[in-house]
């Protein structure tokens, strides 16, 4: 049976406040609205989670403006958040919106990988969803993958399909991404993700038609790198679509968490619900770290090393639970 991959995931929300306001988002609050989550809470929360069901701590934020006098604040307690995860036992995977170099290079050290999403590249966006989301500017995006590339973090990056742009811009998008992973060697996936309208957005825009999924995976197999894995949201598509998908070369499934934070209205499924749901398609789902085996060697020695752990782990077991059933990498 062919393999397609998810990722056992937690999502820590640093802080669901944002300065951007792009129409679609289901998730931000108002600055200055929202308590930040506390390291305690997060410890909390990371060690009521069942020993050896989760892997990657999803550490997914809003955003403080770059000039804020709270950019400091807020990026320290990112930091911390992934560096508590990591000692903890998880693999962290950070997207945060657009860092400077400083602060993506700091984050390395406390990460598996990384992510951004570049939505679309057309500049047009910038007149309508994205007219008060400065962050979404597609040359803030491209270069944050460009600092990504230099400084070697694996990277996930992606398009968000049905906000208002044409299928010429798909082509667009995917070929700038294309085209930064062979300067830089640095994309281990690309999600296609469908915009999806929930019960929170500023604007109620239409749901990007499932039909054509397919046919974007298609195009995005066509121009991307064979190396680079394709990432289908389960949550976010019917059971057929993502048996079409796959068909037309999707290979993976992303973080399955409990919850969703970007899209709360739609449930993720089970793994076990999962894989029964794609079995019948040939489809054998099996779990994965937040970071693809290619990039072990770009990783600092201590997350290496605890990725490597986590390697065997899925290997000798073939499943997730620890034979120890222990999750505390302190001791
Ligand atoms: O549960 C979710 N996980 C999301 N993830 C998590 C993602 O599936 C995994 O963290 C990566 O595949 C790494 O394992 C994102 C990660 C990114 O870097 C960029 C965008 C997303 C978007 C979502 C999302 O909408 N929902
Ligand atoms: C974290 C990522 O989630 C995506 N995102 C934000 N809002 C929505 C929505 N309503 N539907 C689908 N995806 C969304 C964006 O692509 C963002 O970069
Ligand atoms: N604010 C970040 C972005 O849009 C990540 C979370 S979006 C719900 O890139
Ligand atoms: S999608 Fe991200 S950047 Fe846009 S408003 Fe929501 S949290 Fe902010």
């Amino acid at each position: 049976m062919r393999r397609v991959t998810y990722s056992p995931s937690y999502t820590l929300v640093p802080t669901y406040e944002c300065f951007n306001r792009c129409t679609y988002c289901n998730f931000r609050a108002e600055p200055g609205t929202d308590r930040w989550l506390s390291l305690e809470q997060a410890e909390f929360r990371l060690r009521s989670l069942p020993s050896g069901s989760v892997i990657e701590a999803l550490v997914l934020s809003g955003e403080v403006h770059p000039k804020s006098h709270r950019r400091t604040a807020w990026f320290r307690r990112i930091y911390d958040l992934c560096d508590l995860a990591l000692r903890l036992g998880f693999l962290p995977h950070t997207n945060a919106g657009p860092l400077s170099y400083e602060e993506l290079a700091q984050l390395k050290r406390v990460n598996a990988s990384m992510g951004l999403m570049l939505e679309q590249v057309t500049p047009a966006l910038m007149q309508t969803v994205h007219r008060h989301a400065p962050s979404k500017q597609p040359e803030v995006r491209l270069q944050q993958l460009e600092w990504a590339g230099e400084l070697r973090i694996p990277f996930t990056t992606g398009l968000l399909l049905g906000i208002g742009e044409t299928a010429a811009d798909w082509v667009d998008t995917l070929t700038a991404i294309a085209r930064l992973h062979r300067r830089y060697g640095h994309i281990q996936e690309v999600i296609l993700q469908p915009h999806s309208p929930g019960s929170s957005q500023t604007e109620i825009g239409e749901p990007f038609a499932p039909e054509r999924l397919t046919e974007t995976v298609a195009i995005a197999r066509q121009i991307l790198p064979a190396d680079i894995a394709l990432q289908i949201p389960p949550n976010l598509v019917s059971p057929q679509t993502l048996l079409d998908c796959l068909a037309a070369g999707a290979t993976d499934l992303g973080g399955i968490s409990p919850i969703d934070e970007v899209n709360p209205d739609y449930a993720h499924p089970q793994a076990d619900a999962l894989a029964a749901q794609i079995r019948p398609g040939g489809w054998r789902l099996v779990p994965r770290l937040p970071v693809y085996p290619q990039y072990d060697d770009w990783l600092y020695s201590a997350i290496r090393e605890r990725v490597q752990g986590f390697r065997e782990w899925i290997s000798e077991t073939g499943q997730l639970e620890p034979e120890s059933g222990e999750h505390d990498a302190d001791r």
